[in-house]
């Protein structure tokens, strides 16, 4: 039998590049994510990193290679469940008058014990007491849950979290903290595109920084949060040179805040 060795990244990410006509949105990217790893894409507005969840997802023609546990996405394959792929949205993209438990449904509906199987995810992420509510009516953090609950419910080696924490409060930030540290440990992966630098900084084993669709950093958190590009990028201009009040640029204040 051919077992895979234990260093072959879950994802593996090479030189892509992405054009939209003139504009180069990707620029020789190149990463990994490993199995059980929790891996951050952050950088400032139009920076790249949706894009890059686009190519990953097959949503858009690029130049590159991409690998999931060595093997390629075949090109044009749009349903990446098969290949152990699953995806949040950033705007959810749950069906609001249907119920908690059947929006879970959604990807599983065909299959033995379904039912059993979406129940048991929702009440995992705590969310058995809305299974039989409609989407409609729950708060924004129970939404948020149930797009996470849809995600894992199809068993994903490779988990890709678009702005995960955007809208939640500090407490919700906390549990989503513990519930995606909890998903890793289980052995999955999590890429995730975040714009809450202090949500990132506290989870997220590697990070690495797109400024532009170009790589400027990656590592620890601690390394890149003292990597003056970083900074540099955030605020539009060199790291020390201005007063970051002058710039209108509140991302600095993410990016400085936590200790
Ligand atoms: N379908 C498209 N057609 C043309 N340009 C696009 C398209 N999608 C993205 N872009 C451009 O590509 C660049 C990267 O966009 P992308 O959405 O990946 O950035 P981002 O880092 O996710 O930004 P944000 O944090 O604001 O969501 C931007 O300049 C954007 O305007």
């Amino acid at each position: 039998m051919n077992q895979q060795p234990t260093t072959t990244p879950r994802l593996q990410v090479d030189n892509l590049t992405v054009r939209f006509g003139g504009l180069t949105a990707l620029d020789d990217v190149t990463f990994s994510v490993r199995p059980g790893e929790v891996v951050a894409l952050i950088g400032p507005n139009g920076a790249g990193k949706t894009t890059v969840f686009n190519a990953i997802c097959n949503l858009l023609r690029y130049d590159g290679r991409i690998r999931i546990d060595g093997a390629p996405i075949p090109r044009g394959t749009s349903r990446l469940g098969r290949h152990g792929v699953a995806r949040t949205l950033q705007g959810l993209g749950l069906f609001p008058s249907m119920t908690a438990l059947e929006n879970v449904l959604v990807p599983i509906a065909s299959g033995p014990n379904a039912r059993a199987a979406a129940l048991a995810q929702l009440t995992e992420l705590d969310l058995g007491r809305v299974a039989a509510r409609r989407v409609a009516e729950l708060s924004y953090p129970d939404r948020k849950r149930v797009a996470l609950a849809r995600a894992l419910v199809t068993d994903p080696s490779l988990m890709l979290l678009d702005e995960p924490a955007g809208g939640l409060g500090s407490d919700d930030i906390a549990a989503l903290t513990s519930t995606i540290r909890e998903i890793a440990q289980s052995g999955r992966s999590v890429l995730l595109v975040e714009h809450h630098v202090d949500f990132v900084m506290g989870l997220a084993d590697r990070i690495f920084v797109l400024d532009f669709g170009r790589l400027i950093a990656a590592g620890t958190p601690a390394e890149v949060r003292a990597n003056p590009k970083v900074e540099e990028a955030y605020l539009g201009v060199p790291a020390g040179s201005e007063p970051w009040e002058a710039t209108g640029n509140t991302a600095r204040a993410t990016l400085g805040a936590s200790s």
